[in-house]
């Protein structure tokens, strides 16, 4: 992991509440590192989006607040805005624009934009200056979307879902241009994803929401670290000992449960049981197998 002289955050969110029909944000409160990079987590539907889109004051919070480099949005937003780069799930941009017609209309926007650094992007990501945007794929979108954000010298990259619709080729791509912006010490990048590989790749923190909460904010070292993958035999487990378990697996040659007490299995029953370590996507897919949803094979 990568050094940063300064400890500082780029986005601060505090006890942020959020309630619509078929949603609600409670006391959401994370941080994302200056430096660094944080992958956003969860599934489906679990608010990520409605989270950036706070973030980004296009929502409104019903209570709690949120820092952005370090200053509330609304005190100064056309200034913080022009600090970051933005990539959202769906291209918001009218479809019978080209690229050159939109070029013009964004340049205006940042102060720093640099007409070169995007033609350099348009001709990486080949992509077509004078065609209209309604003919454009989705992954042809998502490379302008992400050509618009890198093109205006941004200290802060907020991404939702950057490499969603991108072929693997194109998204290896993507990972690395964002991992080159990283070299620059204070620029940071927050981008949601579903794809576990790009985070393994490139993320150094992970952000985890599930049932409106957060539920993981921490490093990927010590994500990986705390959690552990127990296997033994079923008879073995007590209550107590189900009750450390995150979740379980049984077939009838034994379990395989998610923990974050691994010591605790290691103390009692050190060679009798296998411990492994998981990756983030067995984490994440555990844990959305919480124990109410005990799979029993
Ligand atoms: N204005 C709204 N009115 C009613 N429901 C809403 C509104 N905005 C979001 N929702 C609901 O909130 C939930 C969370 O949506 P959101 O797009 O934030 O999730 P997400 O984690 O980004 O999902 P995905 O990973 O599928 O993109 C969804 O069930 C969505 O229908």
């Amino acid at each position: 992991m990568r050094k940063v002289n300064k400890v500082a955050n780029a986005i601060e969110v505090n006890q942020l509440n959020y309630k619509v029909e078929n949603l609600q944000l409670k006391n959401i409160s994370f941080e994302v590192k200056k430096g660094y990079v944080t992958g956003f987590i969860g599934a489906n539907g679990s608010g990520k989006t409605t989270i950036i889109r706070i973030i980004m004051g296009l929502l409104k919070e019903q209570s709690g607040d949120l820092k952005l480099l370090g200053e509330y949005l609304t005190a100064n937003p056309v200034e913080i805005k022009n600090k970051i780069g933005f990539v959202y799930s769906e291209l918001y941009m009218y479809e019978n624009w080209n690229i050159k017609t939109i070029e013009s209309v964004v340049s205006k926007y940042y102060k720093n934009w640099d007409h070169d650094m995007f033609q350099k992007y348009m001709n990486q990501f080949q992509l077509p200056y004078k065609q209209k945007i309604k003919q454009f794929s989705t992954g042809m979108k998502m490379k302008l979307s992400l050509a618009i954000a890198l093109s205006h010298h941004a200290e802060l990259y907020i991404l939702d879902e950057p490499t969603a619709g991108l072929d693997p080729v194109v998204r290896n791509e993507v990972l690395e241009i964002l991992q080159k912006e990283l070299i620059d010490e204070d620029k940071t990048i927050f981008f949601s994803t579903h794809i576990i590989s790009d985070l393994e790749k490139i993320a150094d923190y992970i952000v985890y929401l599930k049932d409106g909460s957060i539920v993981i904010n921490e490093s990927v070292d010590e994500l990986i670290e705390g959690y552990k993958i127990i296997k033994g035999d079923s008879a073995i487990l007590d209550d107590e000992l189900r009750e450390l378990l995150i979740s379980i697996k049984e077939t009838h040659t034994g379990f395989s449960g998610l923990t974050n007490q691994s010591s605790v299995f290691v103390e009692l029953f050190g060679n009798d049981i296998v411990v492994e370590t998981p990756s983030i996507e067995d984490i994440m897919v555990r844990i959305e197998k919480d124990k109410f949803n005990k799979e029993v094979v």
